[in-house]
């Protein structure tokens, strides 16, 4: 029995350059994914999706309320990854330690009537709290949020990372993912086809007429007539405030969110795993055009962005509106950029008057 185990052992060592010869050494890694905002309407859903994901050794959970019932309950799911909770600020940077991708949705959802850049003053500090604990706790982790306003939330961070030190604008995101998602459905429907043989460039950014679909590059070709393009860009533009307002007062979009915040860190997952294919629309620091923050197409690696793609093939119009866009998307990232500075100037008196 010894001889037949050793023999395993012997065999099995034998085994092992070979392998690492065919390149599975490593193959496949294990990531600690944390999600802030875990017991909201997105982060529940999205918690149970990330749960799920093969590519996920640890899931940590942060809220500032009812976070440990969340992780008490997901973390009897069969599946591989271990689930932590932590709550309140003071147990942040525990749920962040070595957390490989730090994905927030942690803030509040417009009511019927609002505007998301009415969410600033709320989610803005959220914003530079999380983004501070970032820097301090894993600042080579992947962060992405969901937060809104998306359009000012990722150019605040951006302004915390770069006053601690820590800003590299391959690795800070805004998803943008239901953006693409939508339009995939409601561009399918219209077809009658399945959303999932849709693809379609949505660029710019997350607000209104800053969403902006690409139909000219929309692959199979759209077929329809100029009007049916301009309703489905308005439905696509609008669709969160569809939702808003048939959610009447109890939230935004929840479901479809989780659904396409899980599959851009499955994205974000498998670039840091090494696989080399992976392409993703998110709203990151650009220089793509003139506008600061944009949305285009990514290629994803191991150390988040691998290259920006740039824009896609424009016709006219879509020039037209790009051009239009930008004042729109110009004002909101200089709101974000505004309010981290102020916030990070008294941060600098209170420091200095101690
Ligand atoms: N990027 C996008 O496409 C979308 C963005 N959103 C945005 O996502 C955000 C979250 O939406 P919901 O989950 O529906 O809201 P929710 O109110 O259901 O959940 C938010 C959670 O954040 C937690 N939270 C608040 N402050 C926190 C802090 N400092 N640290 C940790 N957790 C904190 C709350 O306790 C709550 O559990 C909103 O700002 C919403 O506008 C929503 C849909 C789509
Ligand atoms: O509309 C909202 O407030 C939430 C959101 O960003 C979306 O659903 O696209």
């Amino acid at each position: 029995m010894l001889s037949f185990a050793f023999n395993w052992t012997k065999l099995l060592q034998r085994r092992q350059p070979n392998l690492a010869l065919l390149g599975f050494q490593n193959s496949v890694r294990n990531y600690k994914v944390t999600v802030v905002g875990a017991s909201g309407g997105i982060g529940q859903p999205l918690s149970l999706l990330i749960k799920q994901n093969p590519l996920v050794r640890e899931l940590a959970l942060h809220d500032l309320a009812n976070v440990a019932g969340v992780g008490a309950d997901l973390s009897h799911v069969s599946t591989k990854a271990t689930v932590e909770s932590y709550a309140g600020d003071t147990e942040l940077m525990d749920a962040l330690r070595n957390a490989e991708v730090v994905v927030v949705s942690a803030g509040l959802p417009r009511k019927p009537g609002m505007t998301r850049d009415q969410l600033l003053g709320a989610n803005g500090s959220i914003a530079i709290k999380v983004a501070t604990a970032v820097s301090a706790a894993c600042p080579d982790a992947l962060l992405a949020f969901i937060t809104n306003p998306l359009n000012s939330i990722v150019p605040i961070a951006s302004e915390v990372l770069k006053a601690k030190k820590a800003f590299d604008p391959n690795r800070l995101f805004g998803i943008t993912t239901l953006d693409l998602v939508r339009a995939k459905t409601f561009i399918a429907d219209f077809m009658n086809i399945n959303p999932q043989d849709v693809n379609i460039p949505v660029i710019g950014g997350h607000a209104g007429t800053t969403i902006l679909p690409i139909f000219s590059q929309c692959k199979p070709d759209f077929q329809g007539r100029d009007e049916d393009v301009k309703s489905l860009t308005h439905r696509i533009q609008e669709a969160g405030t569809e939702v808003v307002k048939a959610k009447a007062g109890k939230g935004s979009a929840t479901l479809s969110m989780a659904f396409s915040a899980a599959y851009f860190v499955n994205s974000l997952l498998r670039g840091l795993n090494g696989d080399e294919n992976i392409i993703e629309y998110a709203y990151v620091a650009s220089n793509v055009t003139d506008v600061p923050f944009f949305s285009t197409a990514l290629l994803l690696g191991p150390s988040g962005i691998t290259k920006n793609l740039g824009l896609p093939c424009l016709r006219e119009d879509e020039e037209e509106a790009l051009e239009k866009m930008k004042p729109v998307l110009m004002q909101s990232i200089e709101a974000g950029i505004d309010f981290a500075t102020s916030i990070l100037c008294e941060e600098m008196k209170k420091a200095v008057a101690k």
